[in-house]
């Protein structure tokens, strides 16, 4: 077999396996090239593909490079945003010594003269020194008062009452400890969590509610957090109908209603998703007058009559960053930066997403997730691994991402994986990176987490 035919025959594989469902044994296969092996890393159109991990790195250094424009916001609208500052405490915290149970504060060692002093509660200003020997009753989150040796909880301890006639503390009678008393115990000392100053989170931590919770106990009412990246999606295609039951040769635009939802879950701002059509001029004039930072087609970036996202980046003067990707589905996909125009200082960027449905889901995870990612001014996501349960079908050059579910800690492969499906995707839990070659069963893969996912390879994001 020629190399063209191993590669014409290799892109086969996709369809064939969706088709099929599970492997009935392992195929023998060609064995995976060397990258710098002519043929497989070349496309039909006849340009070099760009390896899935590079096509990706290039995308998130793409991301990192451009400036990220801040802006304080108050806390309540400061969920699901990016500190893009780290979190400096305001106060010590706690800011005074704290008492930790609801009971007594004693001074020195017992039994204990009852203050007359009532009770020192949570929320009043600092009282008079405890004078040793005594004991005040307190509540928890009550100020200590000072020379406080130890709180008592109520429950460990027995009130002995005053005789009449006696002194005035004597009358209220006498604490004795059910326990020994450690001096310091149930105090919580001024500082004990932070002190003023103390870097309580770095820059790039994700505002969920418990960073809102923190933040507010440490003094803050507003927050610097990343201004959202915005996007606009331009989905391309003269078949695609937006609502029914396909017809007469037309479908169901599938991306539409997906792209907007799944983008705002990795916390960018969505201008707008517009469809477009097969107009070349139409597709010009809404990449070019586009006021999103990163504008995300789907369909048309292929070499057939009305793939028209080629020619028009290079109507526009766009550079292609990467244009084609060694990875199925989606090997179509492409990133290019767009001409400054009139603004030169911006960073704009095109995502040219395949229109078979799960190719542009691949698109999105390959090129998208990563550039936003660092336009949004988040960290890399971490790596997940999990062993795959099952044995999965390789292609020989290319890498593939498969949908998979999580059970028993293994990653379980989905049937319904071929490029223009999404039934596998609709019950994944996350996309399994087969290297070229495919993996054995108990083989450990890269996961990409879905947003929605509660997996252990869940990324953040759901809250936006
Ligand atoms: N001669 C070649 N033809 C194709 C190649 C190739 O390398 N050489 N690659 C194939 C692969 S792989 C893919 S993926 C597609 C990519 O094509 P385009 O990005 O140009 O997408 P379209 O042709 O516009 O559409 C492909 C397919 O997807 C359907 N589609 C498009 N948009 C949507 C949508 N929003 N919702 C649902 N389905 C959509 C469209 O109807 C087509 O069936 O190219 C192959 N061809
Ligand atoms: O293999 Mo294409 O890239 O169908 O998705």
């Amino acid at each position: 077999m020629t190399e063209p035919e191993a590669a014409a025959e290799a892109d086969g594989i996709d369809e064939a396996l969706a088709l099929l469902g599970p492997p009935a044994g392992r195929r023998e296969q060609a064995p995976a090239r060397n990258r710098d092996d002519k043929e497989p890393g070349r496309d039909p159109h006849g340009h070099r593909a760009t390896p899935w991990d590079r096509a990706r790195d290039t995308a998130a250094h793409a991301g990192r490079a451009a400036p990220v424009p801040s802006r304080r916001v108050p806390l309540d609208a400061a969920l699901g945003r990016i500190l893009a500052e780290p979190l400096p405490a305001l106060t010590d915290l706690p800011s005074f010594d704290t008492s930790a149970m609801d009971g007594w504060a004693v001074a020195g060692p017992g039994p204990w003269e009852i203050s007359d002093e009532g009770s020192v509660l949570a929320g009043h200003a600092g009282s008079d020194p405890l004078p040793d020997g005594t004991a005040v009753r307190i509540a928890t989150g009550a100020r200590v008062p000072p020379d406080t040796t130890a709180v008592i909880r109520t429950e460990h301890s027995r009130v002995e009452p005053g005789g009449a006639g006696g002194s005035r503390t004597a009358g209220r009678g006498h604490l004795h400890a059910l326990r020994e008393v450690v001096p310091g115990q149930d105090i919580r000392p001024r500082g004990q969590e932070c002190r003023s100053g103390d870097q309580l989170l770095p820059a790039a931590t994700l505002v969920t509610p418990a960073v809102l919770g923190m933040a507010a106990a440490a003094g803050y009412d507003e927050l610097v957090t990343v201004v959202r990246p915005r996007v606009e999606v331009l989905v391309l295609g003269d078949e695609l109908l937006t609502s029914g039951v396909p017809h007469d040769g037309l479908i169901r635009d599938a991306l539409g209603p997906m792209l907007g939802p799944w983008l705002r879950t990795l916390g960018v701002d969505v201008l707008a998703t517009r469809r477009i059509g097969d107009d070349a001029a139409a597709l010009h004039e809404a990449v070019t007058g586009s006021e999103a930072d990163v504008v995300i087609t789907t369909g048309g970036t292929a070499a057939g009559p009305v793939d028209h996202v080629h020619p028009v980046l290079h109507a526009a003067g766009a550079e292609l960053l990467v244009d084609g990707v060694k990875v199925r589905p989606g090997h179509p996909m492409l990133l290019a930066r767009l001409a400054p125009g009139d603004r030169p200082e911006s960073h704009r960027y095109l995502v040219g997403l395949p229109g078979n449905p799960l190719a542009a889901v691949s698109g999105l995870l390959t090129l998208a997730e990563p550039l936003l990612r660092g336009l949004a001014g988040r960290r890399p996501q971490e790596p997940y691994r999990a062993p795959v349960r099952d044995q999965v079908q390789g292609h020989p050059y290319d890498t593939r991402l498969v949908p998979v579910v999580h059970r028993a800690g293994q990653a379980v492969p989905l049937h319904y994986a071929g490029p223009a499906m999404l039934r596998g995707l609709a019950a994944a839990e996350g996309l399994a990176v087969v290297p070229p070659g495919g993996a054995r069963p108990g083989d450990s893969l890269e996961v990409l987490g879905l947003p929605w996912a509660a997996s252990a390879s869940a990324g953040e994001g759901c809250f936006t």
